[in-house]
């Protein structure tokens, strides 16, 4: 494989259970090195998506390389360059993070063992928590355990479902400079977040809604494709304000960001007249702002029909 092939190429990969289809023929490329973000709402199929990528799924159809190998005849070749962190990710609570560390390289069947133990710990900086039970360790820290038990094995690309969820704004951004610096060394990831600021984090990302692909690209490429204009207003009030908003011709979402309002629709004009009247009032602040994802993100799946 050369250095430039995507590590992921994938082509209208499809899974149904019991004839409900979860992820409708899916086509994506994730390049080396990429942090790709994965989002969309609950049950929408991310967790499935990747699954089949690992070689734990089987998919119905479609076809693809992941690593050079091919999905569906070289599943198992596949696996062992893969670093995995499952959504609801199990540690050996009453094994100390040494032990759970050598217990993990023993399953990936690691060369060298104990010295790759001491030098993930050394790398994740858990070293301090060798001895400690890992039932014991902070929310951040079982996570950080995980994701140094996924690295254990150096793999080549990272799959990484919810990894974030739950734990605490420093941990979370101490987890991304290793994702960083992860990536800068040209191991790639897959990261499935529910979180905006994750998703403005990543290189490039792919909204998924109840199974279809509704966008992807860079965040600015996303917002840019949604079309939507936005106002943002600020004043006394806004709860009142958003009352008597909803339902204005071209008003299509009413969001509240602290003491402001976001207000969006896709025809500009037909809103910038809508709110003239409001603005008249000189109650409020009104000025145009940029859209963000999450209103992009809530746009594409109400079109979905999703609420
Ligand atoms: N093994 C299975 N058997 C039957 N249905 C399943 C199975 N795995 C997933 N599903 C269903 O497939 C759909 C997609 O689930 P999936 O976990 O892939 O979504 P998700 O986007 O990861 O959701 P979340 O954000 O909540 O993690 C859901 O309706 C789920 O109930």
């Amino acid at each position: 494989m050369s250095e430039a092939a995507p590590v992921i190429d994938v082509q209208g990969l499809t899974k149904s259970f019991s004839g409900k289809v979860v992820v409708n023929r899916l086509s994506l490329r994730v390049e080396p090195g990429e942090i790709f973000g994965f989002l969309g709402p609950n049950g929408s199929g991310k967790t499935t998506f990747i699954r089949m990528l690992c070689g734990l799924l089987r998919p119905d159809a479609g076809s693809g390389v992941c690593l050079g190998y091919d999905l569906l005849g070289e599943a198992e070749k596949i696996k062992p360059q893969i670093g995995y962190m499952a959504q609801h990710f199990s540690l050996y609570e009453d094994l100390s993070v040494r032990e759970n560390l050598d217990f993990m390289a023993r399953v990936y069947g690691v060369a060298g063992r104990r010295r790759a133990v001491e030098r993930i710990m050394e790398r994740m900086g858990l070293g301090g928590f060798a001895a400690q039970l890992a039932g014991t360790l902070s929310g951040g820290w079982k996570q950080r355990l995980a994701l140094a038990a996924c690295l254990l094995h150096q793999p080549r690309l990272l799959l990484l479902d919810e990894p974030t969820a739950g734990v605490d704004p420093k941990a979370r951004r101490d987890f991304w400079d290793q994702v960083y610096a992860l990536a800068a060394e040209g191991i790639s990831a897959l990261i499935s977040t529910h979180y905006m600021d994750e998703a403005e984090r990543c290189h490039r990302l792919a909204y998924l809604a109840y199974g279809d692909l509704l966008a992807a690209g860079t965040a600015e490429e996303v917002v840019a494709a949604a079309g939507l204009s936005t106002w943002a207003v600020s004043g006394r009030r806004m709860h009142e304000l958003a009352e008597r908003l909803k339902g204005v011709a071209g008003v299509e979402q009413v969001v509240p960001f602290g003491n402001t309002l976001h207000v969006s629709g896709h025809d500009a004009t037909l809103l910038a007249e809508s709110l003239g009247p409001f603005r008249a009032e000189g109650a409020y602040r009104w000025e145009r702002t940029q859209t963000n994802l999450e209103e992009v993100f809530i746009s594409l799946m109400q079109g979905r029909g999703g609420s």
